[in-house]
């Protein structure tokens, strides 16, 4: 049962029952989550996508007598973690609301069973996207990764590209048929980046996703291949939107995805992309904020870059997830942790760690640092610097020194990223 006391002085007289979703609910539970979203159907092919990766057990529907009025489940991740372990992870989803029930605390109830659920699975970290960042630091989650955006003028941007580059040879190749080639490249670069999610079954296909209604005007999916030496080694998926204004074609490159082995590759498939006759510019979302392309631009003004936050983390069981991870330089820190929604974690714990393991586990000794589990969250990954976050105000350093100790070791060379929304 759900608690109905209202927000805000309203008190609600309704109950509501919160029960694992059955199969055969799927559909009016999936109706319930689109109408939170705002009511726009997605397409036939979209809507059996999403019905297929159904984590059902995982899944939670709140119903009020025979309507369901809220939705949420967690898919079962594996995240790349700094190190290159993969590790655990529930990818909190489909969260919605109905607008006739909101605000009375069913999202909290829903958030408290799936991070009780998770724990009691044995997975340390929880993970989401949010559809509004306000919501979900309450409950423990920290911005841990950030996605590149831009807009890039090819008609002015050259790129200058590496030794190499001119031995990679392109292909056009059918995205359906060449997709095992494409994912046996994407495998090769999970380990080598935190935030990344290993493969799991049927996950290959959202990437594929083509529906016509949603083209507004550009092509279907476009495919092609980075060969070196015979093998694949890198491929971008794009589409084409051509547009004719009285000066001449203005075509524009919308970049789906983009995965490659080595720098050459990466570098030939850009500069494929910024050379597509007709077109004029080069729409990128969500990239990873230290992608290489950056520094082969002649202008980098004229690809108007942005960020926008990406990967909510959430550390579940803090021991556990710290262990999960190595640490660039050598650490040994004990956080005072504070987390009012998963008591569990609070106290102190001390981390020992460096690039090959760590322990931590829980002490009596004095804190060298405090703060929140969003704090941890936001820096566990190496994207978020537990210096700035200090100097912020937002990580309290009890030691002196011992800031720079433990942000050196959790940082990391290469910027987590996440490669694909949940
Ligand atoms: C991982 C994902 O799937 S992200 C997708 C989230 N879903 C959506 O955005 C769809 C549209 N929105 C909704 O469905 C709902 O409004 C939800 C899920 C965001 C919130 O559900 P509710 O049941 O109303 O939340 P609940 O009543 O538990 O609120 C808990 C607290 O969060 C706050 N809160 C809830 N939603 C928001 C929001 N969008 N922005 C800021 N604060 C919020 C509430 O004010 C409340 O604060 P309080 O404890 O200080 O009073």
């Amino acid at each position: 049962m759900t608690s109905e006391a209202g927000h805000g002085g309203t008190a609600r007289a309704a109950t509501t029952d919160m029960r694992v979703l059955r199969e055969e609910e799927w559909d009016t539970w999936y109706d319930t989550l689109v109408r939170a979203f705002g009511g726009v159907p997605e397409s036939v092919e979209e809507r059996e996508l999403y019905r297929s990766l159904t984590p059902y057990d995982r899944c939670l529907g709140v119903w009020d007598g025979d309507m369901c009025v809220a939705t949420a489940g967690a898919y079962d991740f594996r995240l790349t973690v700094p190190g290159g372990a993969s590790t655990p992870a529930a990818g909190v989803t489909m969260v919605g609301v109905s607008a006739t029930h909101r605000r009375r605390g069913i999202l909290t109830s829903m958030m408290r069973r799936l991070l009780d659920d998770t724990r009691a699975e044995g997975r340390s970290l929880a993970v989401l996207t949010a559809s509004e960042p306000d919501i979900y630091g309450r409950f423990g989650y920290g911005v841990a990764t950030f996605g590149l955006h831009a807009e890039i003028d090819t008609s002015r941007v050259r790129l200058a590209v590496p030794d190499g580059t001119d031995e990679v040879r392109l292909r056009y190749a059918d995205p359906g048929a060449e997709l095992a080639v494409c994912e046996a490249v994407y495998a090769r670069t999970v380990p080598g980046r935190p935030g990344m999610l290993a493969r799991r079954p049927g996950w290959e296909r959202p990437a594929l996703l083509d529906p016509e209604s949603e083209r507004g005007g550009a092509s279907p999916l476009q495919c092609v291949l980075a060969e070196r030496d015979g093998e694949v080694t890198g491929y971008a998926r794009f589409r084409v939107r051509p547009e004719w204004g009285h000066s001449g074609q203005n075509g524009r490159v919308l970049l789906r995805d983009l995965t490659a082995v080595d720098a050459p590759s990466q570098a030939a498939l850009w500069r494929f992309l910024f050379g597509i006759d007709l077109t004029t510019s080069l729409e990128v979302r969500g990239r990873p904020v230290d992608e290489g392309w950056q520094h082969l631009v002649s202008d980098v003004r004229r690809c108007e870059l942005r960020v926008r936050d990406a990967l909510y983390v959430r550390l579940v069981e803090v021991g556990t997830a710290l262990e999960a991870r190595t640490y660039q330089a050598p650490v040994d820190v004990v956080f005072d942790v504070e987390d009012a929604f998963c008591p569990w974690n609070s106290g102190r714990w001390r981390l020992s760690g460096d690039a090959k393991g760590a322990v931590c586990s829980r002490t009596s000794d004095a804190a060298d640092l405090a703060l929140s589990v969003r704090e941890l969250g936001a820096a566990y990954l190496g994207g978020v610097s537990l210096a700035a976050l200090g100097a912020a105000g937002r990580v309290r350093e009890v030691r002196r020194g011992a800031l720079t100790e433990a942000a050196s070791g959790f940082g990391s060379a290469t910027a987590p990223w996440l490669p694909h929304g949940f």
